[in-house]
Formats: structure tokens, C-alpha cells, sequence
């Protein structure tokens, strides 16, 4: 694979080609050859994440799949037999007085056939007392027979009568109990006697009447039953001796029905609301997860890391549906334990998947809301919103079967079905509706009766509803249309669910989001969001053209803007090594693995208008990047670092320029870039509840390593940055500098050929700092590296180039040594005489060194600085200092303790003062050095050390903040720290 683009930036016809198959071979390196193979796998990981963060939030996840079904299905269950026991009296015996006419029977309907009287025990002696009661009761019932019937057994007790009965002889009490109760409405009396042998003779009977509905009415059976007493009696004196009989009577009602054997009046009409509540657990929860997902920038990371935008969402509408699917079960199993009619009396399947779709579309509506929102607590807050606008929607509408259907009345407005058709829960609730009416049953005005449904088949999906059941009133009926069958519901809740996910991907790019990028609203439109590339390939030569050409379109729109204004800061001209880089970066000719042409970002303050005085972040930064070669940033808060890397991830969209890595555009193919990336971003981008080896295999996952390589990559890269005694432990419970050692690691993941580390040892302890930094220099071999970063030792230890920049603006460019000679103040020299040889040794000094400038005279201690052009001059002086005994506690520098002393001194790398002084050829011999002027009886000790990258940040700072130094708090330790040690060495020197 070739190393540079040098051959490409000819425009010969190995020019695009080499710069493709560069690419390519990068992107190869890593497995990623194809995109869907790489989809599935990202899939795949993102899946076992979701179900480690559900396992892990159990909580949340018991709420949406247990408890809230349960709950709700509970509160429903209390409701349904609170109610029962209100109904008991009124609802399921007719109420006669409405019929046209009083049924011999009191049954279902006039003709409907029905049983007279039930008596038992069947015996000679009984059925001659209802024969003589037949014989004396006929002006009762001129148009029945009072035949004695053929004997019921149990096995009778669940039909109902197909014929009217007379007399009917049955076992026992119990019998005409459970006859009844579960025929209500089929017979008219019940007569139980017992006869204890006298004398006197004891008759003592128990009658049956249908009581119910007598509360508040004038009762039209108190007559007949106290005809039926009376005719009892006497045809009991009748058939015995009156002086050795004694009569008692007691009156029973026939049993009270419960409500549910005939319907489910409660779960009928308050089941979509209850069913609503319960899935809103599910959709505030969905809500809260994305949204804070997002609002972390734990989203942000994963796709940094490669993640797909269309697999993200698929992983979490899958993990969710399953959720949903479990939620489904349960509802529904539950619902048949509670024994509801509309759940035991409708196909388990059917019920099933309208619950399920009715989740899913929820879902897949909580996505949607989410792409608008950036804050939890807003997201949550929406949540709740909705949950009252919905409970009130279904509450209105559902609340009983007319309201229900009332939308498919001729005269509701169209607009107002087609919007409804738009929300999943009045689907649902039209679903759930269909159901109930014909697995509980309906309620029947003209027998004021609650009819029990023929229950819902999986047939029933596909016809229309009838109309008997929708519409309570004859005359209403003409004016409904057909109501359409209930498979209806489902393929509109399935459309919901397309609908919402469609919206959520639209929504989703066009949405600006936390770093202001987003989509042109006809984004689909353009070929190359689908991934195709009409347009040639442009050579290197040809993206420099461009980049060139649309500066100066750039800039002749801000001259035009900001004519005739004063108030914009005139820029300073470019260093001449920034001067140089930019030509490089301009250069075709110029092999480089990654270049940066002309990049910009500017922040609008008004979305809509553009201002000349909008904050320019980062100003036409031009910069060449190799191969194992790390680039450090360095500059004060808000010079442009964050935004820089921001924008060479594919964080931020630039508002200018591009860059070029490896042939690939960052504007155009940034996801392909990905491919090769690797970003350790300033905050630590960590799910709380995963372990670190949790996120290796998840963003390893991402980067499509093999999966065979992922355990030993794991204990590798752990074990690097010493993390792997506590792999398994939450991340949320490492410390600052652990969780910023883990992120470190997982921007090296997936073998990345580039990697941006925004600020990787931020918070770390010294030890582990260095751990930290000999892990890059290892890593740095082949690949492009870009840090930023506040520590100057850092910079100066790791970066093989240092950037210096300032206001979005970049001041210095070079290696630690070019940047400390061309912008450093030169060397100090510390040393400590005797007070009263400090004018000779001053003045000794000065000529030895001339144009050197005493900073510090204070008994006996001094302090001098020699400017680059007195470098000359220093090994002379050193020569002084050293060509005679340099007497006790001489502090002379060493590699050792100067690379110890980090910034204050060089950092050992190549310090031009070493050089200098073993160089035999640069030191002039002493001349005139006496033994009174022989700094051996002068001086008793001196320090030196070489002007450090942090002062060279300060000048440099300094310079391009003319109207006054801003404030830069990470130098004033390290500053204080250097003139601490000044001042110890004169202390040691002096004996004081
Ligand atoms: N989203 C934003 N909207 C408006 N201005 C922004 C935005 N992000 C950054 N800026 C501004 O852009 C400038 C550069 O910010 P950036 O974060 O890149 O600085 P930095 O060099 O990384 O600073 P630090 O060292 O503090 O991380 C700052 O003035 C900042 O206020």
C-alpha cells in the first residue's frame, strides 16, 4: 500500500486511482468491504448493548413489562368488581315492564321459550301438591300446559330451554341455584320442598322468584308471587289433613348474575384507556433513553466510531418491540387470568398482535418526538403531555361503544378521521373496541339486556363490523356507513409505525443537533446520501482548485459584508512558518497522507442571517498530516482546538474548506473516513452502566474487528493503560483518570489509521500519564495522529509538530526545539556568589555574555537571561563556570534531571544547548581568567535551563492578544513551580 499521495497529485491517470486504492487498502485493512455486512454486524453489537443497558436498568424495564400491565390490569380488575357488585341488582334479570307484554316466563323476549316452575323433590307426594296447585292455578296461565316435564340432569344445566316447560322436576335446591344462575332469565319459579313426618305433618317449602330490578319500581311479580304462596298452600291443605299440617314458607330470589357471565362492561370501555396508560410507561421510557443517549453525546460517539445512523435506530426499535412483544404477553395472559371476557373470549393471537402493534407504533412515535428534542427532562415532560392529552382522548372516545364508532358516522368530518388515523391509540382503541363488542357482548336498548357476544374469532378480523353492534338506535344505524373490519386497526397501526419511523429518519438529519449540523430539508434528493457518487472523483490537484477558488469566493463575500465596518477585527498576517505550511497543504506536488485546506467554522448567531461579527471559530487553518507523525494543538480556551477536532471527526459540519485524509474527502465521505477513525473526545463519552471491557467489545463491535481478536485486543489494551484489574467493573464507578484512560482506549480500537485525541490525559496522575503517553508513542507508528491538549509537557514529550493556535487561528507551527529557538527568550542562568563578589561576578558575566539581561539580584543571588542571539556566547560562559572547581552544590543541568524537570528544562529530546556545549569546536578557550576572577572562588553553584514550550505558548498567547493578556490558569503552577526551584537552588547555595 502506498505510504504518500505522491503519485496521485500528478494528474495523470494513476492519479484519482491510486488515491481511491489508497483509501481503499486502509478501509480493506479494517474488514470493511461491505457495507451491509458491516450493518448487520454493528446491528448485531448494538442489540447485545441494548439488552446489557435494559439488564442493567432493570427497573425501568420490569416497569414497562411486568408492572405496568399488571397494574393496570389490577386496577381494571377492582373497577370491574366494584362494579359487579352495583350491577348485581339491576342489570341481567328483564325488566318486564319494558316489554310489550308480561312473558309467561319472564324470559329473554316474549316468545323466547322458558321453564315455569322447577320443583324438587320429585315424589308422589310433591307432585300431587303441584297437580292440585296445576288444577287451582289455571286462570294464572290460561295459555300454558303445567305438564309435568321430563326430569333435568346436571348435564342440562348449561342449555337453554328449546321448548317452553310446565312442571319440571330436578335433583336438588342446589340445582335450580346454578340453573339459574347460569341461565338467567329462563324460569319462572322454583319450588324446594321438605316434608318432615308429623304429627303434625311439617310442609315446609322454599319458593324462587326472579326478584331483581324491584328496587325502585312497583314490583309486577310481588302479585304473583304471593298468588303462587297462597295457591301452594292450598293445594297442600288440599292433599293432607289442614288439622295435622303445618305450613312454612320462605322466598328466595333466584341467584344474582354475575355481570361478567354476560358482559365486561368495565374492561369494555375503560380497557383503552387503561391499556393507554399502560403503554405510556413504555413511551415516556423510550423517550428518556434516546434522549439522553443523545443529550451524553453517547450517540454522538458511536457514530463518531462508525455507527450507522439507520442501524442505531433499527437496534433500538428492535430491543423496544421486544420489550413491547413481552409487555404483550403479559397483558394478555394476565387478562385471561383475571378472567375478562374480552380477553377469554377473543382468539389469544388476535389479542396478542393488536397489543403488540399498538406498542411498536408507540414506539416508533416516542422515536419521532425524540429527533425534536435535545434535554431529558423535556423529552420527559413531552412525555407526560401527551400521556394526559391521551388519556382524555381515550377517556372521551372509548369510554362506551357508540362514542367509539361515532368517527365513522357520515357526518364526522373526513379531515377528522384522517387524523385520526394518524394516532396509534385510537387505533388501538377502535381495535380493542371491535373486540369488546363481540367477545363481551352489547347492550340491547330495546330489552334494556346485555346480550353476550358470540366471542372474536380470528375470522372476524377480516368482516365488517355489524351494524347492531356499533349503533344502539335504530334510526342512528341509517346514517352509519359500514364500519370497517377490525383487520382495519392493524394495517393502520402498522402504517403508524412506518409513518413515525420514516419521520424519525427525516427528522433526524434535518433537526439541527447539539454541534449545529443538520440536513438541507431535500436532502433525499441528492444521490450521494444513498451513497452514490455521480460526479468524477476529483484528483488532489483539482479538490486543492476548489478549496483555492471557493476561499476567494469566501473572502469576497466577507469584504462585502463587513465594508464600511470598523468593528471587525482586521486579521494579522500569517507566520512565516504557518506561511509555509499553508503552501504545502496548497501544494499538489507535496505527498502527504492528509492534508487540511482552508478549514472554517463560523457560528451563526442568527440561524437565518449571516453577520460579519457571527463567531469565527476557526479561520482558514491550513495543515499537512503524516504518517507516524503526531500533530499537537496547543492554545488557550476558546482558541478553536475542540472545534478543529470536532470538525475533522465529523462532529461539526465546517462552515469552509475540507480535508483530505487519505484521498477522502471529510465533507463528502466521512462515513468511509470513520472507517479509519479513532476519537478520544474531550469529555468522556462512557455508558455509566457498562464495564470497560463492555465498551471495547461494543465499539470493537462497531469497528467490525473480528470477533476472534476482541478478548485478546481486551486484555491488551487494558492492560496498557492498566485498566484491566478492573474491567469489570461499572464505568461510572472508575475515577476521572480511569474513565479518561478508557476512552483513550477505545479511540485506538479497530486499528484506526487516524485518531484524534482531544485532551486525552486531562485529570490523570502523573503515573499513569506517563502510562498514557508511552502507550501513544508506541501506537503513533503508521498512523495519523492529532492531540490537543493544556499540558506543555505533554506537547512537548509526544508532539513530533506543534500547532499553536489563537482565535481560531493558527500562530506557530514546528517541533518543540524550532519553536523554543524562534520564539523562546534564549537560556537562564541562576548562580550564587557572595554578596560581596556579586558586582566582579556581574560584571564578569556581562562581559563574558554580552547583551544578557539580569532578571534577579538579591543577596548574592543571580539571575540571568541570555536571548537566542547571545547563544554564541553561552558555552564560553558555561566553560568559566566549568574550567575551574565549580566549588560545592554546583547544580549543573543533566539530561536526566532536566527531562525530570520536565517543562521547566529541556525535555531531553535534542536540546540545542547540549549540542553546543559537548561540541568541543563551539567553546572558546577562557581568556584572562585569573585565579581571583576564576568563578571556582566566585560562584558557588549555578542552574541553567532553556526557555520552555510553556513560555513560547505565553508569548505566543501574548502576541496575538495585544489588547491584553487573557488569562491562561494552566501555566501559573507550572511557572511558580520553576521559581520555586530558583529559588531553592540559592537557598542551597547560600546555606540559608
Ligand atoms: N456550539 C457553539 N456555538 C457557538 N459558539 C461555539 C460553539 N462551540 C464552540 N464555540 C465557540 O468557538 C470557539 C472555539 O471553541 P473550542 O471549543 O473549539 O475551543 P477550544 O480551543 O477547544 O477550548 P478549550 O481548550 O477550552 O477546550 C469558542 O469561542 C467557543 O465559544
Amino acid at each position: 500500500m502506498p505510504s504518500t499521495l505522491a503519485s496521485q497529485d500528478s494528474d495523470g491517470p494513476s492519479d484519482q486511482a491510486a488515491n481511491i486504492a489508497n483509501a481503499k487498502a486502509r478501509q480493506d485493512d479494517f474488514s470493511y468491504s461491505n457495507g451491509f455486512v458491516i450493518g448487520l454486524r454493528q446491528l448485531w453489537t448494538m442489540l447485545k448493548r441494548n439488552t446489557i443497558l435494559q439488564i442493567r436498568y432493570r427497573r425501568s424495564t420490569i416497569a414497562q413489562t411486568l408492572v405496568g400491565p399488571i397494574l393496570f390490569l389490577f386496577l381494571l380488575w377492582i373497577l370491574q368488581e366494584a362494579d359487579t357488585n352495583v350491577q348485581l341488582r339491576s342489570n341481567y334479570h328483564p325488566k318486564p315492564w319494558a316489554l310489550p307484554g308480561i312473558s309467561q316466563c319472564q324470559g329473554r323476549t316474549p316468545s323466547d321459550p322458558c321453564i315455569n316452575i322447577m320443583f324438587t323433590p320429585d315424589t308422589p307426594e310433591v307432585r300431587q301438591i303441584l297437580t292440585a296447585l296445576n288444577s287451582r292455578n289455571q286462570q294464572r296461565e290460561p295459555a300454558a300446559s303445567l305438564d309435568f316435564e321430563e326430569a333435568m340432569t346436571a348435564s342440562d344445566l348449561t342449555t337453554l330451554p328449546t321448548t317452553t316447560l310446565g312442571m319440571v322436576p330436578v335433583p336438588n335446591g342446589q340445582f335450580i341455584y346454578d340453573y339459574t344462575l347460569q341461565n338467567p332469565n329462563t324460569t319462572r319459579f322454583g319450588i324446594e320442598f321438605s316434608i318432615v313426618e308429623g304429627p303434625p305433618k311439617n310442609f315446609v317449602y322454599q319458593t324462587w322468584f326472579n326478584f331483581t330490578n324491584t328496587a325502585n319500581v312497583t314490583d309486577p311479580f310481588g302479585d304473583s308471587m304471593l298468588s303462587l304462596t297462597r295457591a301452594v298452600d292450598e293445594a297442600i291443605l288440599l292433599v293432607t289433613d289442614s288439622s295435622t299440617a303445618d305450613l312454612s314458607v320462605s322466598l328466595k330470589d333466584f341467584p344474582l348474575v354475575p355481570p361478567k357471565v354476560a358482559n365486561d362492561m368495565v374492561v369494555s370501555s375503560l380497557g383503552p384507556m387503561f391499556f393507554f396508560c399502560s403503554m405510556m410507561i413504555v413511551f415516556i421510557c423510550v423517550l428518556n433513553q434516546v434522549v439522553t443517549e443523545k443529550e451524553l453525546h453517547l450517540r454522538h460517539s458511536m457514530q463518531m466510531m462508525g455507527l450507522k445512523t439507520i442501524v442505531y435506530w433499527a437496534s433500538w426499535w428492535l430491543s423496544n418491540a421486544l420489550l413491547v412483544f413481552v409487555s404483550a404477553i403479559v397483558t394478555v395472559g394476565f387478562g385471561i387470568a383475571f378472567d375478562f371476557v374480552v380477553f377469554t373470549n377473543s382468539n389469544f393471537f388476535v389479542m396478542l398482535i393488536t397489543f403488540f402493534l399498538f406498542g411498536v407504533s408507540m414506539v416508533s412515535m416516542a422515536f419521532w418526538i425524540t429527533t425534536m428534542v435535545k434535554a431529558s427532562r423535556t423529552a420527559i415532560l413531552i412525555g407526560i403531555f401527551l400521556f394526559i392529552i391521551g388519556l382524555l382522548f381515550e377517556s372521551m372516545v372509548f369510554s362506551n361503544s357508540f362514542v367509539g364508532y361515532i368517527w365513522y358516522d357520515s357526518s364526522t368530518p373526513s379531515v377528522a378521521k384522517y387524523c385520526l388515523m394518524f394516532i396509534p391509540f385510537f387505533n388501538f382503541g377502535k381495535a380493542f373496541l371491535d373486540m369488546s363488542v363481540f367477545a363481551s357482548g352489547r347492550f340491547d336498548v330495546l330489552t334494556e339486556t346485555y346480550i353476550p357476544g358470540p366471542g372474536f374469532k380470528w375470522g372476524d378480523l377480516y368482516n365488517n363490523i355489524p351494524k347492531e353492534y356499533t349503533v344502539p338506535y335504530d334510526d342512528a344505524r341509517t346514517r352509519y356507513p359500514q364500519v370497517p373490519a377490525p383487520i382495519e386497526s392493524w394495517y393502520l397501526m402498522l402504517m403508524n409505525v412506518g409513518f413515525f419511523l420514516i419521520l424519525t429518519l427525516y427528522f433526524d438529519q434535518v433537526v439541527a443537533d447539539d454541534y449545529g449540523n443538520r440536513r438541507h430539508p431535500l436532502f433525499f434528493l441528492d444521490p450521494s446520501f444513498y451513497g452514490l457518487h455521480f460526479r468524477k472523483k476529483q484528483s488532489t490537484r483539482e479538490w486543492i482548485k476548489s478549496q483555492v477558488a471557493n476561499k476567494t469566493t469566501r473572502d469576497a463575500k466577507m469584504k462585502k459584508m463587513t465594508r464600511n465596518r470598523d468593528d471587525v477585527p482586521v486579521e494579522d498576517d500569517d507566520d512565516e512558518d504557518v506561511a509555509a505550511e499553508r503552501s504545502l497543504a496548497l501544494d499538489a506536488d507535496f505527498e502527504t497522507q492528509a492534508r487540511i485546506c482552508n478549514l472554517q467554522k463560523v457560528f451563526q448567531e442568527s440561524t437565518f442571517k449571516k453577520s460579519p461579527l457571527d463567531k469565527i471559530a476557526v479561520k482558514d487553518l491550513c495543515l499537512t498530516l503524516q504518517e507516524g507523525k503526531l500533530l499537537a494543538l496547543l492554545g488557550q480556551n476558546g482558541a478553536g482546538k475542540s472545534t478543529t477536532m470536532n470538525m475533522l471527526s465529523g462532529l461539526t459540519r465546517s462552515t469552509g474548506g475540507d480535508a483530505l485524509f487519505y484521498g477522502l474527502s471529510m465533507n463528502s465521505e466521512m462515513q468511509e473516513i470513520r472507517s479509519m477513525m479513532g476519537v478520544c473526545p474531550q469529555h468522556d463519552i462512557l455508558f455509566d452502566d457498562m464495564t470497560a471491557e463492555e465498551h471495547i467489545q461494543l465499539y470493537a463491535g462497531l469497528k467490525n474487528v473480528p470477533k476472534h481478536e476482541i478478548p485478546k485486543l481486551t486484555e491488551e489494551r487494558l492492560k496498557a493503560v492498566r485498566l484491566w484489574k478492573v474491567k469489570d467493573r461499572l464505568s461510572h464507578t472508575y475515577s476521572g483518570g480511569m474513565k479518561r484512560r478508557l476512552s483513550m482506549v477505545i479511540s485506538t480500537l479497530g486499528d484506526p489509521r487516524i485518531i484524534f485525541l482531544d485532551e486525552p490525559t486531562t485529570g490523570m496522575d502523573p503515573t499513569n500519564r506517563r502510562h498514557v503517553w508511552s502507550f501513544i508513542e508506541k501506537f503513533k507508528k503508521g498512523r495519523i495522529i492529532i492531540l490537543t491538549t493544556h499540558s506543555m509537557e505533554e506537547a512537548d514529550i509526544l508532539g513530533d509538530r506543534i500547532c499553536v493556535m489563537a482565535h481560531g487561528r493558527l500562530r506557530a507551527i514546528g517541533n518543540s526545539i524550532h519553536l523554543k529557538n524562534k520564539f523562546g527568550a534564549g537560556y537562564r542562568i541562576s548562580m550564587m556568589t557572595d554578596p560581596a563578589n556579586t558586582e566582579l561576578v556581574k560584571s564578569l558575566i556581562e562581559a563574558k555574555v554580552p547583551g544578557c539581561i539580569l532578571k534577579d539580584d538579591s543577596a548574592g543571588a543571580l539571575l540571568y537571561q541570555f536571548p537566542p542571539t547571545s547563544m554564541g556566547s553561552i558555552p564560553r560562559l558555561v566553560q568559566w563556570l566549568e574550567g575551574v572547581d565549580g566549588g560545592s552544590g554546583s547544580a549543573r543541568a543533566t539530561p536526566s534531571n532536566r527531562s525530570e524537570q520536565g517543562s521547566n528544562a529541556n525535555s531531553g529530546r535534542s536540546s540545542p544547548f547540549l549540542g553546543a556545549s559537548s561540541g568541543a569546536e563551539h567553546i572558546s578557550q577562557p581568556t584572562g581568567v585569573d585565579a581571583e576572577t576564576s568563578a571556582g572562588k566566585l560562584v558557588h553553584g549555578y542552574g541553567i535551563s532553556q526557555t520552555s514550550l510553556e513560555e513560547v505558548f505565553l508569548k505566543l498567547i501574548r502576541d496575538a492578544n495585544p489588547d491584553g493578556y487573557q488569562g491562561y490558569e494552566v501555566s501559573k503552577p507550572a511557572h511558580d513551580e520553576k521559581q520555586s526551584s530558583d529559588s531553592q537552588l540559592r537557598n542551597r547555595g547560600t546555606g540559608r
